[in-house]
């Protein structure tokens, strides 16, 4: 006997007692005892309940036919416990074969069955049930392990915010969004103040730690479903901030000011005592003679005005302006 076949579950659905007689004592010369329905609908109960491996099915039964009872077992499936259907016919002729498979058949066995057959039949089937159900669990995994691919991907390995790669291409949605909406949207660069001087005195791990802890404040002050907190680069952050136009930008950009002011992190090397940041700020109304580009470009010449003035402050330039 083989022991792997002892666990398998198969649901035989015949209304012939005779027939349920035979079937049963082979199965039960291989070990596997198997369930028994002898109408349409107490196989379509019992698949509910048991979710057996095989489903060996008649096709002529006396309330429904088999190619029902097989339609109604492949919707109450779930994607892993795929069940192998065998329709068990006296039927010949071409089309009805084709017909079972159309509706989710897997196999068919000529009636009547003999021994050898069902025996062989139940052992291949088997085989396939539980390639099948590997294959879901394979891809499953596949899956999860792409999604986290795929976050990784578009994640700051230091800070945990979204990276570059992820603000271009949300930058260009937003653009997109705002223009056929007909709203303002806005850019915020941001950069930590004298952060070489920061290294150099408290080491690269501190500094390490300081860029985390200004991704928070930055990554806190992104809250809405078209905000959008990254890591542009080194020690720059940006925001992009859809429906929101100069006054918005600006408001939220003196925030991160005055909070990351406000975290009290020592810089001796800085004229502000503390870790500082500097915002650059462009607003636009997007449309197609735009380009999204020159925002970004814009805001980064408007932070440079913002260091220039003397850093832990913002600056805004209009689209294009400071060129
Ligand atoms: N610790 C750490 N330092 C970084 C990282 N990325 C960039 N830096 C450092 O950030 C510093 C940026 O220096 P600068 O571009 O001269 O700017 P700054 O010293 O902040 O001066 P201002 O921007 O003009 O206020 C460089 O020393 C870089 O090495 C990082 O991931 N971790």
């Amino acid at each position: 006997m083989n022991k792997k076949l002892g666990k398998v579950k198969v649901l035989v659905v015949e209304d012939s007692k005779v027939a349920i007689k035979a079937i049963s004592g082979y199965l039960e010369d291989i070990g596997v005892h198997p369930l028994v329905a002898e109408s349409g609908q107490a196989a379509v109960e019992l698949y509910r309940r048991e979710r057996p491996d095989i489903v060996l099915l008649d096709i002529i039964l006396p309330d429904v036919d088999g190619y029902d009872v097989a339609r109604q077992i492949r919707k109450l499936q779930g994607k892993d416990d795929w069940t192998a259907i065998i329709f068990l016919t006296v039927m010949s002729k071409d089309e009805d074969l084709a017909r079972g498979i159309e509706v989710g058949g897997d196999d068919y066995l000529m009636k009547p069955v003999g021994r050898v057959v069902v025996q062989a039949k139940v052992s291949a089937m088997y085989r396939l049930v539980r390639m099948q159900r590997a294959l879901v669990k394979v891809t499953e995994q596949l899956n999860e392990a792409n999604q986290e691919l795929q976050r990784l991907s578009m994640t700051d390995g230091l800070t945990g915010i979204a990276n570059r790669r992820l603000f271009d291409d949300l930058l260009v949605r937003e653009w997109r969004r705002c223009a056929r909406i007909g709203k303002p949207m806005s850019v915020v660069l941001l950069d930590v103040d004298y952060f070489k001087k920061y290294n150099d005195r408290y080491g690269h791990q501190a500094g390490d730690d300081c860029l985390k802890v200004v991704a928070r404040e930055v990554a806190a002050a992104a809250p809405r479903a078209g905000d959008l907190a990254a890591r542009y680069g080194g020690e720059e952050f940006v925001l992009v901030l859809g429906e929101t136009d100069e006054g918005g930008a600006r408001w939220v950009a003196e925030r991160i000011c005055r909070h990351v002011l406000g975290l009290k992190m020592m810089h001796e090397d800085s004229p502000h005592d503390y870790v500082t940041v500097s915002c650059g700020v462009c607003s636009v109304l997007p449309s197609d003679s735009l380009a999204v580009d020159k925002l970004v470009k814009t805001a980064d010449k408007a932070l440079y005005l913002a260091k220039e003035r003397g850093r832990n402050g913002v600056a805004y330039l209009g689209y294009g302006q400071g060129s």
